[in-house]
């Protein structure tokens, strides 16, 4: 009998917490982006985060991130705070400004970002030809065109496996191309389990997944 209970009981695969934010406030200088904010996103979701401009959206990311320390409450990368080396690993990041080497060449870059992180160089440059960058490898980064180094952005971003991508509206002033290549990159990584957060200002048209969740910041 209890081998029979044993062998019908099959728990379900325990889905990780991506991002954790539990009861965030943020205040800058008296003023308040964040109250009581809480969140929970779990391995191979999609968050948007939506609200108009100065709503906070950008602050979530920075906490998110490490970049910025909550005021009071706690943030967590899969299980871990986002500044700690086991946080740091968990997720990749694209925000506006660029984190790649403006003097070297996309290749150089790559090789780089895969030192660093003890990286698969195979999988790293998958992901490069994947996004439409295999004939600009030899171009220095500083020598890309916006569309082109945020390309360079998502692959560094990505290279390392991480559980959580967190972007900082991802679809700004990108072509059409650029879009696909974009969109391309994000289906395939969060089939694979990534979870994705992203930002964007009410009323845009586009979305990563017709079923992502949206989080309203007002
Ligand atoms: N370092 C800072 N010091 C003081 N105030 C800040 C700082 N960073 C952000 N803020 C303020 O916090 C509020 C939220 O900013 P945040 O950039 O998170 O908004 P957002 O929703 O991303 O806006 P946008 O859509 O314009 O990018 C804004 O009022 C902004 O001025």
């Amino acid at each position: 009998m209890i081998t029979l209970i044993f062998t019908l009981y099959r728990p379900g695969k325990q889905l990780l917490e991506t991002l954790v934010f539990k009861g965030v406030w943020k205040v800058y200088s008296n003023k308040v982006v964040l109250k009581d904010f809480n969140l929970i996103v779990f391995e191979g979701e999609v968050v948007r985060l939506e609200g108009p401009n100065g709503s906070g959206k950008t602050t979530v990311l920075k906490l998110a991130s490490g970049i910025e320390r909550p005021t009071r409450g706690e943030v967590y990368v899969a299980g871990s705070r986002p500044w700690s080396p086991s946080g740091k690993r968990a997720f990749g990041v694209v925000m506006h400004g660029n984190m790649t080497y403006p003097e070297l060449t996309v290749r150089e870059n790559i090789e780089f970002f895969v030192k660093l992180y003890k990286a698969d160089k195979d999988y790293a440059f998958e992901l490069a030809n994947k996004i439409g960058l295999d004939d600009k490898l030899d171009q220095r980064a500083s020598e890309l065109s916006f569309g082109w180094r945020k390309r360079l952005e998502m692959v560094r971003a990505l290279l390392h496996k991480p559980k959580l991508l967190l972007l900082d509206e991802p679809f700004v002033g990108l072509d059409k191309r650029g879009l696909e290549d974009i969109m391309t990159i994000l289906k395939s990584v969060n089939e694979e389990g990534v979870s994705i957060v992203y930002t964007a200002p009410t009323g845009v048209p586009y979305s990563v997944r017709p079923d992502e969740r949206v989080v309203s910041l007002a």
